[in-house]
């Protein structure tokens, strides 16, 4: 069974779905190994224009990291291991050289809502939910999605949707400027391509030429610094008590 679908428009859009819509879409290894392969192609290719990522199915986007899996990860370490594994390859969707975009075809939670972070549009169905709730997991961001947000939204809305860490609706993320279009959603992927199309008119070298200049910024060795020192922090709290008690207790109502 593939847990992520690939395709190519010929207008030059790669579309990544995570397919595993029995599990809202949650994030396991496989799906990072496919995510990691699929941001490599795109940067590499001079035919694709843009990387547009989303979820199967109508429930979610994307519910984070696969909890079931993750619950087995008990020291430091091992939790060290996967984050720093899902924070490179964020960060290298960040940096790459291609306009990149989240269509949220539903909830985003987590982990979930740190994929979106590192996009550079987020367009979103109405109605669907975003929830940075790592807070109430006993955990915070842990592939580098509060650098990110501070990097993308005024300092104190930021630091309001990390610590309340509720979930919230796309149209109240729309005005905090997070999303950038509510979308009706009666045919998801056709809306995102009618917003797309002014940019895919341009070549390839001016979308890589803009992205790169807005880019550099996140190539400094200070901001990779804050970014994985993010992730470690995360990494130390994976092991508390509180948070084995919102993993257990999670898997154990679903
Ligand atoms: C690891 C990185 C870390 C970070 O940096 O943030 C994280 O991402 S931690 C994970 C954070 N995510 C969550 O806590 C989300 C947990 N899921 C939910 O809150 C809900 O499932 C939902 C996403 C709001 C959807 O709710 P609903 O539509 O009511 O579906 P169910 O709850 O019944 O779920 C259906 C099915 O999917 C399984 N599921 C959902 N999310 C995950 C997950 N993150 N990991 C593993 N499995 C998940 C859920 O257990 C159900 O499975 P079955 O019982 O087998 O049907």
């Amino acid at each position: 069974m593939k847990v992520a679908i690939v395709e190519y428009d010929s207008n030059g859009i790669v579309w990544f779905a995570i397919h595993r819509p029995e599990k809202r879409n949650a994030i396991n290894f496989e799906v990072m190994d496919k995510l990691e392969e699929t941001i490599a192609m795109v940067e590499k290719n001079d035919d694709v224009k843009m990387l547009v990522i989303t979820g199967t199915g109508d429930e979610a986007f994307c519910s984070g990291g696969d909890l079931s899996k993750f619950q087995h990860l008990h020291t430091t370490e091992n939790a060290k291991q996967m984050l720093e594994k899902m924070g490179t390859i964020l960060y290298s969707l960040l940096t790459l050289s291609k306009p990149t975009v989240a269509l949220i075809n539903g909830t985003a939670i987590g982990g979930g809502c740190e994929l979106a972070s590192a996009c550079d549009f987020r367009y979103a169905k109405s109605g669907s939910k975003i929830g940075f709730i790592q807070g109430k997991l006993g955990i915070t961001t842990g592939w580098g999605g509060a650098t990110m947000l501070f990097e993308k939204l005024p300092y104190t809305q930021a630091l309001d949707i990390l610590l309340r860490a509720e979930r919230i609706s796309a149209e109240k993320m729309y005005e905090y400027g997070w999303i950038h279009a509510v979308l009706p959603g009666n045919n998801l992927r056709e809306e995102c391509r009618e917003l797309l199309a002014p940019y895919l008119s341009q070549s390839v070298s001016v979308l890589r030429a803009y992205k790169m200049a807005a880019a550099e910024k996140w190539k400094s060795d200070e901001f990779r610094m804050r970014f994985f020192a993010e992730i470690r922090r995360c990494s130390e709290l994976w092991g508390s008590e509180e948070h084995k008690r919102a993993i257990q207790s999670f898997l154990n109502k679903s």
